[in-house]
């Protein structure tokens, strides 16, 4: 897929259309987490940073300092104990609870910024304003008001404000035509570290007013991760906005998207808070980010791929229907998590389902990709997957999930077929509109595709909730289970 460049303001957009949100959701989400943090009832995976350390370990325990971040594996042998595997040095063994607390969930802050240091179009005297008091290595980055789109780093050194011109040549940047840049934040990296042709080091950011660094907030939280403890192995995915390789961090098989557009990854960043918030066995789950060439997401590795590739290439005679309604209860059972989280996802289809090595199925990409342009722009609307009110009025609405998810299920129970084969997506949509519905795909259960139509009723009223669809298909399987 190819992507246009985002700009400052697809970015803002990007801010205030996503995710997704409906009405009440900080509060809501708020008082869920405390509840859940008081209970102290956490699940395997749930990531803990630890409050005191334990270097003198009784047997089976684990070493860990204040601050490290460890993740449950289970419940211990005793009331109150886990077992838990540290993330740095991959030990597993048993933690108390009382020593650990959950890793918190960071808050959708729009000021919460990759790079606090970008002024925005400011014009030089404007800048060196704003450097004062004067201090060697302190800096800042503005657009340009002579030449818009042109980028220029301003650096304090011996009293004076030296003016740097970004060049933007060949997709990089740079500023001597030696040293060059995927985006500002791998630059600013770079000369924090390397004077290079510069008045000096970088020292200090000059943050812009309003903003707070995501790099403390992240770092201060316990999901900033450690670069040198990752290694990167193979691509294995192709997304959007860049690509997915597989990896190991402190010992564990994970997967890293790397964002390498500063503006994209400003936008991630975003998703990647609402993932801070989000732990479930049917969502995939988010270990931390690491902020180097842009930004890399790290989250647990789901070696099975995306479910659309794992149906089409097992085939009816590999995968049971009970499998298939499996899947189709752990997808329910993600999306009933994230209706009660007041969250929508907006591109429920399975290429955006995940299978893991245990054959589990975890949704993934909770809302970004879907609202890379405005939400005024139904061009990148997934139209096959969308409700008809959603893409002819944008009301969407854990109702227009549901009949995303009405489409995943036939997906699923046609092995990964393309919904409306054969149809055009203008034809699709008029057809959908006039009443027209897919027939059942080939052996899929009569009781499953009651399931399915039930999720296209025009009315999004009519249609079901998760919860309800979940106890359908719970009877479903268990009939199926009855009949082997
Ligand atoms: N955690 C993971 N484990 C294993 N494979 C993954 C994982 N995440 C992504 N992939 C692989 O990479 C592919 C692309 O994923 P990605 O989420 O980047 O795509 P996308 O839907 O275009 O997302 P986006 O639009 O957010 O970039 C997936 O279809 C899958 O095959």
């Amino acid at each position: 897929m190819s992507v246009s460049p985002l700009t400052w303001s697809d970015t803002r957009s990007l801010f205030t259309n996503k995710l997704t949100l409906v009405d009440g959701l900080k509060i809501f989400r708020c008082s869920v987490l405390n509840k859940h943090m008081a209970m102290k009832n956490w699940t395997a995976g749930t990531q803990c940073v630890a409050k005191k350390q334990r270097c003198k370990p009784k047997v089976g325990e684990i070493t860990y300092h204040k601050g490290d971040i460890l993740t449950v594996v289970g419940p211990g042998t005793r009331k109150g104990e886990y077992k838990a595997r540290h993330n740095t040095t991959g030990e597993e063994g048993l933690v108390s609870g009382s020593n650990l607390r959950e890793r918190e969930a960071l808050r959708i802050d729009p000021k919460l910024s990759l790079m606090p240091w970008f002024h925005g179009e400011i014009s030089g005297p404007q800048a060196v304003g704003k450097l004062k008091p004067a201090e060697d290595g302190l800096f800042l980055v503005r657009e340009s008001v002579r030449h818009p789109g042109d980028f220029v780093l301003c650096v304090c050194f011996s009293e004076k404000v030296f003016h740097y011109r970004v060049i933007f040549t060949d997709n990089k940047l740079t500023i001597d035509s030696k040293q060059f840049f995927y985006n500002l934040i791998d630059m600013i990296e770079f000369y924090s570290r390397n004077q290079g042709a510069l008045a000096t080091l970088l020292l200090k950011p000059k943050k812009k007013e309003g903003t707070k660094s995501a790099e403390t907030k992240l770092l201060k939280s316990g999901w900033l991760l450690d670069l040198s403890k990752l290694t990167l192995g193979e691509a294995i995915g192709q997304g959007e906005f860049g690509a997915v390789f597989e990896g190991e961090y402190a010992g564990q098989r994970v997967a890293v998207k790397n964002i390498k557009c500063d503006v994209t990854a400003q936008a991630f960043l975003e998703e990647t808070s609402v993932m801070t918030n989000l732990h479930h066995k049917n969502l995939v789950r988010l270990l931390g980010v690491i902020l180097h060439n842009g930004l890399h997401i790290v989250t647990e590795l789901m070696t099975k791929g995306n479910l659309v590739n794992y149906l089409r290439t097992r085939g009816r005679f590999a995968v049971s229907v009970t499998q298939l309604l499996r899947f189709s209860l752990d997808v329910c059972e993600g999306m009933e998590h994230l209706e009660s989280k007041k969250l929508l996802h907006r591109d429920l289809a399975a290429r955006n389902i995940l299978v893991s090595e245990d054959g589990v199925a975890k949704i993934s990409d909770f809302g970004l990709a879907k609202v890379s342009s405005t939400a005024t722009d139904n061009s990148k609307l997934p139209i096959k997957w969308t409700a008809p009110e959603a893409l002819n009025n944008k009301k969407f609405s854990t109702q227009s999930d549901v009949w995303s998810y009405g489409v995943l299920l036939w997906e699923i129970f046609s092995y990964g077929r393309q919904p409306y084969p054969k149809m055009s997506v203008s034809e699709v949509r008029e057809r959908v509109h006039q009443g027209y519905r897919m027939e059942p795909p080939d052996g899929c259960p009569p009781d499953v595709y009651s399931i399915i139509t039930s999720c296209w009723e025009i009315d999004p009223k009519k249609r079901p909730p998760f919860h309800k669809l979940r106890e359908r298909l719970e009877k479903e399987l268990g009939k199926h289970q009855a009949a082997r």
